[in-house]
C-alpha cells in the first residue's frame, strides 16, 4: 500500500487531501507520508534566493510567475538570448549551472529530456558543482525514474536535498500558475519550497520515493499521447465519411470523452494548424519513457505503442518542433499511400 499525499492551493480548508493507493511497481516501495497539514498544505513562505535552470517554452512562464511573486530569482540557460525578457523583468543571470546553484538556496531545473537533465545536472560546469549542505535541487523535467535517482544521488553525495517534481499542464496552466506538480523525494525539501509550487502550480501530490513522480509523469502523458492519435484518427475519418470535424469537435465537447485538450486544439488541427505548447519530440519521448517503464514490470501497452510508432513518423516528417497535435499530419500522409 502507498500513501500520496495531495496538496490543493484552495480552499485551504480543504488543503491537503490524503488517500491511499495500491501500486504494483517493485521500485515504488510502500511508503505512507505523513506531513504536517499546516506546513504542507498553506506552503511556510520560501525565504532565500531561488535558481532556475532552463528557460524553454515551461521553464520561461515558470521563472516569470516567481519573480512576479518578488523571488529573487537567478537563471541559467544553454542559449542566453532566451534569457533577455526575464532579465529584463528583473531576473539576475549566471552563465553557468553551478554558478546558479552556487549563488542560491533552491535550484529549480526544467530541461528538455534525461540526457539534458542529467548533463546540466552533473556535467561540465553542472548544477551539483555548485551544491551543498542546506541546498536544494528541484528537477520539474520530464524524465524516467533511472535519470532522476542518478540526479539525485549526484546531488546527495553534496550534501544537498533532491525533490523530483515533473509537472502536468502545458504552455497556458504554466502561465496562469495552475500546474500540477508530481513530487518525490526530499520531503523536508517539498515543505520548504510548497510555496513556490504554489505559485506556479493549482496543486502538489508527494509521492513517496524518487522515481515514483517519473512515473506518474509518464503513465499520464502515455494516456495523453495515445488521446491525441485516436483524436486525430477521429477527425481524418469523419471529414472521409463526409462530416464536418468542427461538430465532431464540437460533439466530443459535450459528451463524456470530453476533455480540455479537445476543445482547445481541435479547431486548430481542422485548420492544420499546430502552434506549439507541448513539442511533438516531447510527446514522442514520453511516450518511448513509458514503454521503457512497461517494459519494466512486463506490461504490455499495445496502444501507446501504437501510439508512438506514429510520433516517430511525424518527427520524421519535420514536425518535432510543432505541437504535439500535429501528430494528425503522420495520418494523413498514411492516408495518402
Ligand atoms: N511544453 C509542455 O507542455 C510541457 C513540457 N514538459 C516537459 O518540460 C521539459 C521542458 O519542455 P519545454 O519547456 O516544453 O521544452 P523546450 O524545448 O522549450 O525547452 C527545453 C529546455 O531544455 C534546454 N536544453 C535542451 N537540451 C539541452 C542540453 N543539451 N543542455 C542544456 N540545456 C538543454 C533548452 O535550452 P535551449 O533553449 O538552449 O535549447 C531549453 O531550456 C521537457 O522535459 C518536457 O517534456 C512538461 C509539461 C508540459
Ligand atoms: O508534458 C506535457 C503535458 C502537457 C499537458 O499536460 O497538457
Amino acid at each position: 500500500m502507498a500513501g500520496t499525499t495531495i496538496c490543493h492551493r484552495a480552499p485551504l480548508s480543504l488543503s491537503l487531501l490524503r488517500r491511499r493507493s495500491y501500486v504494483r511497481h517493485p521500485s515504488l516501495l510502500p511508503v505512507y507520508s505523513q506531513l504536517s497539514t499546516d506546513t504542507a498544505s498553506k506552503g511556510k513562505e520560501f525565504e532565500g534566493r531561488v535558481g532556475f535552470l532552463g528557460i524553454g517554452i515551461m521553464g520561461c512562464p515558470m521563472a516569470l510567475n516567481l519573480i512576479k511573486a518578488g523571488y529573487d530569482v537567478t537563471i541559467w540557460n544553454r542559449t542566453k538570448s532566451k534569457c533577455d525578457n526575464l532579465i529584463n523583468l528583473g531576473a539576475k543571470y549566471e552563465p553557468t549551472p553551478e554558478q546558479v546553484a552556487s549563488s542560491c538556496d533552491v535550484t529549480f531545473a526544467m530541461i528538455a529530456d534525461p540526457a539534458s537533465a542529467a548533463a546540466v545536472a552533473t556535467g561540465e560546469n553542472g548544477a551539483i558543482q555548485g551544491l551543498g549542505s542546506g541546498k536544494g535541487y528541484v528537477d520539474v523535467s520530464t524524465v524516467d525514474g533511472a535519470t532522476s535517482k542518478l540526479i539525485c544521488e549526484s546531488v546527495q553525495k553534496t550534501g544537498a536535498s533532491f525533490l523530483e517534481a515533473p509537472v502536468s499542464g502545458s504552455k497556458k496552466p504554466a502561465e496562469d500558475g495552475q500546474l500540477i506538480f508530481l513530487t518525490a523525494g526530499d520531503v523536508a525539501l517539498y515543505e520548504r519550497v510548497a510555496s513556490l509550487l504554489d505559485i506556479m502550480g493549482k496543486s502538489r501530490f508527494y509521492l513517496g520515493d524518487v522515481g515514483n513522480g517519473a512515473a506518474m509523469k509518464l503513465v499520464v502523458n502515455m494516456i495523453m499521447g495515445s488521446m491525441m492519435a485516436s483524436f486525430s484518427e477521429g477527425l481524418l475519418l469523419a471529414e472521409k465519411v463526409g462530416l464536418d470535424p468542427n461538430v465532431l469537435v464540437e460533439v466530443v465537447s459535450q459528451g463524456a470523452i470530453s476533455a480540455p485538450m479537445y476543445s482547445l486544439k481541435g479547431p486548430a488541427m481542422v485548420k492544420a494548424t499546430y502552434p506549439t505548447a507541448f513539442p511533438l519530440k516531447h510527446q514522442q519521448k514520453d511516450l518511448r519513457l513509458a514503454l521503457g517503464l512497461a517494459e519494466s514490470v512486463s506490461q504490455p501497452i499495445p496502444i501507446a505503442a501504437a501510439a508512438n510508432e506514429l510520433y516517430k513518423v511525424a518527427k520524421s516528417q519535420g514536425l518535432s518542433d510543432q505541437d504535439f497535435s500535429a501528430v494528425i499530419e503522420a495520418l494523413k500522409a498514411k492516408l495518402q499511400n
